[in-house]
């Protein structure tokens, strides 16, 4: 059984049929990307997935059960964490708090809790919580800028900062949207070493991103999105060879 599923995936707004029918299975353990051109639907169907929007039409699972249209928090809860297009940081806040946010979506915590740190139970909960944070901030080798403020990291760190949060709701799936965009080529280098050890420890990784040499030298298959209709999906090198492709994307100008 594929971790998530995607049965005829459809979502209008107004006239716009910005995810068409699409069926796509992510299979547990390996590193799927989604490409197409700018406005294909592809950070749309990463929406769809966590809840942010509800299907039109169509569903789609998740460790087999139907997640359609539940909302963000419980998804986010039941195993698939994410970054985003643009950079979402609490910038005035330290490295580690901004992680911490992330980990109390998982933990057993809230308001009452925190009024009620005096009691061992809270205290062992927030003592595990801290170390998975910085767990989740070695895997990004953030953990020694754990007390910087966010807004004193480079923007490579900021993005790496993102994907350990996500990492903290201690995720099966990690949905990372365009994760290597405004990079040098360094900066893309050493990420793509990260995110296959994020793979090696066990997370299924769905990524959306436009850098093609990125794409080629981390990813297990490809999918490709059109005009919201998934035209293609296979290995690296059959997508690439494939006319539909090179005709909706790779020969406009793809890098
Ligand atoms: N909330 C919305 N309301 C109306 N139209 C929307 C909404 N969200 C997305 N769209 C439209 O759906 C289409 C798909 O957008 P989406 O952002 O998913 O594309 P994308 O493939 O992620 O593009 P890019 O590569 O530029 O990020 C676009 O035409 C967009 O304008």
């Amino acid at each position: 059984m594929a971790l998530l599923k995607l049965d005829k995936a459809t979502i209008r707004f107004g006239g716009l049929v910005a995810v068409n029918g699409v069926n796509l299975e992510v299979e547990e353990g390996e590193i799927l990307a989604l490409i197409g051109p700018n406005g294909a639907g592809k950070s749309t169907i990463f929406n769809l997935i966590t809840g942010i929007y509800a299907p039109t039409e169509g569903k789609i699972s998740f460790k087999g059960t139907n997640i359609s249209g539940r909302p963000p928090y419980v998804i986010a809860g039941s195993g698939i964490g994410r970054t985003f297009q643009n950079i979402r940081l609490f910038s005035q806040q330290t490295v580690l708090d901004n992680v911490l946010i992330g980990a109390h979506t998982r933990g057993n915590w809230n308001l009452s809790g925190a009024l009620l740190k005096f009691l061992p139970a809270v205290r062992r909960e927030e003592g595990r919580l801290l170390e998975l944070a910085i767990h989740c901030l070695s895997k990004v080798d953030l953990a020694h800028r754990a007390f910087d403020l966010a807004c004193n990291l480079s923007y490579g760190e900021q993005r790496r900062l993102e994907i350990a949060r996500a990492l903290a709701i201690e995720p099966a799936l990690l949905l990372l949207d365009e994760p290597a965009a405004g990079m040098n080529p360094q900066e893309k280098q050493t990420l793509l070493t990260m995110v296959k050890n994020i793979r090696e420890a066990g997370v299924t990784v769905f990524l959306v991103e436009h850098d093609m040499k990125f794409v080629m030298g981390l990813s297990d298959r490809i999918a490709v999105l059109d005009y919201g209709v998934k035209i293609a999906d296979g290995r690296p090198e059959e997508v690439r060879s494939n006319p539909a492709v090179i005709e909706a994307y790779l020969g406009k100008g793809a890098h």
